[in-house]
């Protein structure tokens, strides 16, 4: 017997917006009201987010539920809309979801974007500003770009995703009027269900290996390494720092758990809290929180400068938020990794890594190659540069 989510994937066409937790699947159809921000401040995307809903219950929406991306530049613009037309489905068990077909994505070009030896460097940089200014920790990303043959079928790469990735975060949304940014995040920043709100941010990365006795090493490794570690408590004490005032309590564990994706182990924290004031939305702390240590660094401004001065290309909606917000407030934002870009002529695949003091440029570059392979191998697309060694 089919599951009922398989039904709402199965549904999904071309411009369709999809989001799935281990929550909730909302499959959003056409747009009935939406809005380009000029900017995605938080002031901006609360203000964004009450006239939405106001024109929603002006014109009789009984349900209206906003659905959007944010960038990760607070100078960039956000997509908020309210679909004309919402399917939502409980809790996603994609489990039992049959993978499919692999996906073949025959292609003209792959291109690093920036090269490997630009992202090295970057790195190497990186490391001289530790000693130099306040940074402690920048996250710094790269691409590659893939010329295709035709275009990628964003429900068919959807199926593969919810397959390997059932737990995740998968979503498709569209960002014109060809194009959509899909993925299969493995990072919630923010759920608000009522007073109550839940962070799991990930930092602190190992690559996954196909012989299990050398993935569970590199699990154990990964559990006890200081430099990661110390990366990771960085992102837990920016959210702590963040939550603490929205929040009557707070639960923050001694340390970190290690979890799985598909292809990466990570490090993982989940705090749980009371809101105070039950009318913060899920928008605005998820705006209050972002963007973390886990895609920028720390401190926030020395990071997002360093970012800008070194990465060498603009990251738009990769490293921002996808997610959902109710008219009560309820609703998930999670952070857009593990994602890529597909347009008519062209995929785009990112990944990003924290540097702290003790990292190494080819390290950082190797686990940039081990977090693309989640999209990579989900759109059959074959490709290696000098970060080979990750992958096994
Ligand atoms: C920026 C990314 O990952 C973040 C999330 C989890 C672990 C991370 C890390 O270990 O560096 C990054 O902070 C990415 O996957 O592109």
């Amino acid at each position: 017997m089919e599951h009922a989510p398989h039904g709402l994937l199965e549904g999904l066409k071309p411009g369709d917006a999809f989001f799935s937790s281990p929550v909730t699947t909302l499959l959003g159809r056409g747009a009935a009201h939406e809005c380009q921000t000029a900017d995605a401040r938080p002031q901006t995307l609360d203000d964004a987010a009450r006239a939405l809903f106001d024109t929603a219950k002006q014109q009789g929406h009984p349900d209206p539920i906003i659905m959007g991306l944010i960038p990760f530049d607070h100078a960039d613009s956000a997509r908020l809309f309210i679909p004309e037309e919402l399917l939502r489905e409980a809790p996603g068990t994609f489990e039992q979801y049959p993978p499919g077909v692999p996906l073949e994505t025959p292609t003209r070009t792959i291109t690093p974007e920036p090269a490997p030896g630009h992202y090295r460097q970057a790195v190497e940089r990186a490391l001289t500003l530790f000693d130099t200014t306040a940074l402690d920790k920048v996250v710094l990303a790269r691409s590659l770009r893939a010329r295709i043959e035709a275009p990628v079928d964003a429900q068919a790469l959807l199926k593969r995703l919810v397959s390997i990735n059932p737990q995740g975060y998968n979503f498709a949304l569209p960002t014109g009027e060809r194009e959509s940014l899909v993925g299969a995040s493995p990072e919630l920043l923010i759920r608000r269900e009522g007073h109550r709100v839940i962070a799991n941010p990930l930092a602190g990365s190992i690559a996954r290996h196909r012989d299990p006795a050398e993935d569970q090493r590199r699990a154990e490794s990964l559990r006890v390494s200081e430099k990661d570690l110390r990366e990771h408590a960085l992102v837990v004490e920016a959210i702590v720092a963040a939550l603490r005032p929205l929040c009557h309590t707070l639960e923050v564990p001694e340390g970190p758990e290690v979890i799985a994706t598909d292809r990466m182990w990570h490090l993982s924290t989940t705090l749980e809290g009371e809101l105070a004031d039950p009318g913060m939305t899920s928008l605005a702390v998820a705006a209050a929180l972002h963007p973390t240590p886990a895609v920028c660094g720390a401190p926030w401004q020395d990071a997002h400068q360093a970012i800008k001065a070194l990465e060498g290309f603009e990251r738009g909606y990769f490293t921002g938020l996808v997610g959902w917000c109710d008219a009560t407030g309820d609703g998930e934002w999670a952070i857009t990794i593990r994602c890529a870009e597909l347009a008519p002529d062209h995929v785009r695949v990112f990944a990003g890594a924290g540097v702290v003091p003790g990292s190494s440029p080819q390290g950082e570059l190797e686990e940039t190659a081990a977090k693309m392979r989640t999209m990579l191998d989900a759109m059959g697309l074959d490709y290696e540069d000098d970060a080979t060694n990750t992958t096994a």
